[in-house]
């Protein structure tokens, strides 16, 4: 089923208001526009290139890909979001989240956003959630207060980090439309939870395919080690010629979308689709996981095979292609696909150079267990554990 409609009136789903319309406008122009992307370069090839020196120091041993993966795209938000203020808070921060995650782990997209309404209906764990929410309220309070008295007005659109921002709009009342500091840390926090597990769940997924599919991850390493030392350095400024690359994410997108069921919609006016009348307020649930094997648009579409989107070229996640949408479509669309899409591609391009890797012994290609589980996103059942080879390019053939 790759579309339910159902008529609700439950309180989970609230229709969006003039709030919602007003942040979303402020998270994709001015939040997670590509110049601001661009401008979280350093701090993306810094905290990868601090991975790739960890992993080195473990050559040959089994690591745990998928946490350290996941503490590196944390660290990536939480520097994007606070700039250097977010060093003192940080572990508190991830360890927060870490517990915000796992207590919404039955949850989905579709349950969180906006997350303004989400207090409001969880009823099981609402007290355990409250207690966070109340820890996360005040963390948030201390690093805008920071922010606030910061001596020295942050002036420089690339020194601004996302806190910044946000204060600056909020001093510029927009036609009487007021941000107030609750709304700020609401934006912020639902970025962190919406860009760091999704980003995350989608290189361990492409790893994962890329172990079970030993033709393409041997392709990709080929290209990203030919792009990378023909260029000289190992950093964010070639990725675009890294078409295999690309390929491999989309195509992990397409099989494993981490937001699978979409946010839901509400239909505005009544309809007929296919015969069926769906009446007005029905609530609409997309799945775009569904939609994404679906055999009647997808040759093959159980199989892992980037190599689809050379022949369709045309295939997009930006909205368009209505059978891809990975990053969902229409109003309700990811603001953070630029955001998600360079932490990605750059972790993946950086991993994939520096090293070769091996599945633990026993473990054969075909054998890895690609069970998913069903939560904030769709990830993977079990934790990636793989052991890395150092590449040193002057041995290489
Ligand atoms: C590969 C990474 C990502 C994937 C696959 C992804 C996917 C999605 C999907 C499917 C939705 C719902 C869209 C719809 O219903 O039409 C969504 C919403 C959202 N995403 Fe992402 N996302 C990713 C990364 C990010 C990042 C990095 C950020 C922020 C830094 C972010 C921020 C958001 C926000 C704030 C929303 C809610 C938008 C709204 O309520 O209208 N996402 N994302």
């Amino acid at each position: 089923m790759e579309i339910l409609f159902y008529n609700s009136t439950s309180t989970a789903f609230s229709p969006y208001g003039d709030y919602w319309r007003r942040v979303k406008k402020i998270s994709t122009i001015e939040l997670l526009n590509t110049k601001r992307v661009q401008s979280f370069r350093s701090i993306r090839e810094e905290e990868v290139s601090n991975l790739v020196n960890w992993i080195s120091t473990k050559e040959g041993s089994p690591i745990n890909f998928t946490s350290k993966v996941y503490s590196v795209n944390s660290c990536i938000t939480l520097r994007a979001a606070f700039g250097t203020k977010s060093e003192g808070h940080r572990d508190v921060i991830q360890s927060v989240m870490q517990e915000t995650l796992e207590l919404l782990s039955g949850f989905d997209l579709v349950d969180l956003f906006p997350s303004i309404g989400m207090l409001q209906w969880i009823t099981g764990i609402r007290s355990r959630l409250e207690k966070l929410h109340q820890e996360i309220d005040r963390m948030l309070e201390n690093i805008i207060n920071e922010h606030k008295q910061a001596a020295v007005k942050v002036s420089e659109e690339n020194n601004k980090d996302l806190v910044d921002v946000l204060l600056k709009v909020q001093e510029d009342v927009d036609d009487g439309f007021h941000l107030t500091t609750d709304n700020i840390k609401a934006v912020i926090w639902d970025i962190f939870l919406a860009g760091t597990d999704t980003t995350s769940t989608t290189i361990n997924w492409a790893m994962a395919e890329l172990m079970k599919n030993p033709r393409s991850m041997k392709k990709t390493q080929a290209e990203v080690r030919q792009v990378f030392n023909r260029i000289g350095t190992v950093d964010e400024s070639s990725i675009s010629e890294m078409k295999f690359l690309k390929a491999v994410v989309k195509e992990t997108l397409r099989l494993h979308p981490p937001g699978a069921l979409l946010a839901p919609r509400e239909c505005r006016e009544r309809c007929v689709m296919n015969g069926l009348e769906i009446p007005i307020k029905t609530k609409v649930i997309v799945n775009a996981w569904a939609i994404g094997r679906d055999p009647e648009y997808w040759k093959e579409a159980e199989r892992f095979s980037p190599e689809r989107f050379f022949e369709s070229p045309l295939i997009d996640y930006r909205g368009t292609s209505f059978e891809y949408i990975p990053f969902g479509a229409d109003r309700r669309m990811c603001p953070g696909i630029s955001f998600g899409m360079a932490n990605t591609e750059l972790a993946l391009a950086m991993l994939l150079y520096h090293f070769d890797w091996k599945l633990p012994d026993g473990i054969q290609h075909d054998d890895l267990d690609m069970t998913e589980i069903f939560g904030i996103s769709i990830r993977r059942k079990d934790e990636l554990n793989i052991i890395p080879i150092v590449y040193h390019p002057s041995l290489a053939a």
